[in-house]
């Protein structure tokens, strides 16, 4: 049974009883409802464990007025919403709210979506995508119609052929349809090159693109540490630096998933973080870089014909995708990640959207 949880609901009068504390000086100009700023809102669909580290890490750091929970189940989504708003006095002032129903998200100005199955040890991110697609249909056409204007970030998996999905649900333009991609996948490949290198992970400068998943392709050429090459001091330092080497690192950053996965049963603070990253990058017109799942068409060699969204490094700001990195890759590089775009672009079409 839903209990009272306001002290209006406990029969303590009707919300802002503040008046009666505050008194508007003598013109009225500045109430509280006066103020001329437009409130940002972000949606948060799915309240599940990386739902709610997206969520608490937005709180953190002082990006939304207000954030909109949805998820399926009523109890636990109430439950995740009040656990939340009981840090008020230690948070920006933010307004929470939630509900089943998608009309709670109207107005959002970013819906992030983490709806949806996710994988048990053993499983790969592409073995969820029929259970994500039903669940998509479902989510993705309300969503779009309450918000119109917004910026969608998907991140429920798999990614990059749920952002493909979303894109074909919404009819929203491609630059406002984008998939949190490798954004985890380079900080991982970060953290490992910096523990190894003993530097700051901030410092290390370093890309992985293509798929979300196995397929994901190491930018090696362009790896740099204070402006110079990686790659070129790891071989003179290791005479046996060779491609087995260094296919073992990449390997490494996208087994990092799935021993986190068999170890805790699911990630969650590294994407909240690596999502909240993206939302500020947006909402606040940062131009920042981010390599993130956007319409690869036409970028390496990937056909012009093909619809398939995949990591590259993109320039994000207040109206989405603003434009993405011509990087240059060597020819290894290019055929990887042209594979990595052959393997997502066939699960695309296997759903004939
Ligand atoms: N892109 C990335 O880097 C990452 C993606 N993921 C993906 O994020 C997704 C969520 O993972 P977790 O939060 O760990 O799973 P979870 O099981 O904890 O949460 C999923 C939530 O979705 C909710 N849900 C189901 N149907 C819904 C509907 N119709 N409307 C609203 N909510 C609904 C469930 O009730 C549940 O609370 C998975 O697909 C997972 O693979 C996870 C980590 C990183
Ligand atoms: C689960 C997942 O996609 C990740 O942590 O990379």
């Amino acid at each position: 049974m839903k209990k009272a949880t306001s002290l209006s609901e406990l029969g303590f009068g009707a919300d802002g009883a503040s008046s009666s504390f505050f008194r508007p000086v003598a013109d009225g100009a500045c109430t509280p409802t006066s103020h001329r700023r437009r409130l940002t809102k972000i949606s948060v669909i799915g309240a599940g464990n990386v739902g709610m580290a997206i969520a608490q890490t937005i709180l953190t750091r002082d990006m939304a007025d207000e954030i909109a929970l949805v998820d399926a189940l009523p109890d636990k989504l109430r439950g995740e919403m009040l656990d939340l708003q009981h840090a008020a006095a230690f948070l920006p002032r933010v307004r929470l709210v939630s509900d089943t129903d998608m009309a709670v998200t109207r107005g959002s100005d970013l819906a992030i979506v983490t709806a949806g199955a996710r994988q048990i040890p053993g499983e790969t991110r592409l073995n969820l995508l029929q259970r994500n697609v039903a669940l998509f249909r479902k989510i993705v056409p309300p969503l779009a119609e309450h918000s119109p204007e917004a910026l969608l970030l998907i991140v429920s998996n798999p990614v990059d052929v749920l952002t493909y999905v979303a894109w074909k649900l919404s009819g929203f333009p491609a630059s406002r349809v984008i998939g949190s991609g490798t954004n985890l996948d380079s900080s991982r490949f970060r953290f490992l090159l910096a523990e190894h290198l003993q530097v700051n992970a901030q410092d290390v400068q370093a890309y992985m693109v293509g798929e979300h998943g196995d397929s994901s392709v190491a930018i090696w050429s362009s790896m740099s540490v204070a402006g110079m090459p990686v790659l070129k001091s790891l071989r003179e330092s290791h005479q046996s630096f060779d491609e087995e080497a260094l296919e073992g690192i990449r390997r490494a950053v996208v087994d990092c998933a799935y021993e986190v996965i068999s170890l805790k049963g699911y990630t969650s603070w590294a994407i909240g973080y690596s999502v909240a990253s993206l939302a500020a990058s947006l909402l606040r017109d940062q131009h920042r870089i981010h390599p993130v799942s956007v319409l690869a068409a036409g970028f390496h060699g990937i056909p012009d014909d093909s619809e398939v969204f995949l990591s590259l490094p993109a320039r994000l700001g207040r109206s989405g995708v603003l434009g993405v990195a011509e990087m240059e890759l060597t020819e290894e590089e290019a055929r990887r990640l042209r594979r990595s775009a052959k393997t997502l672009w066939e699960n695309c079409q296997l759903l004939g959207l």
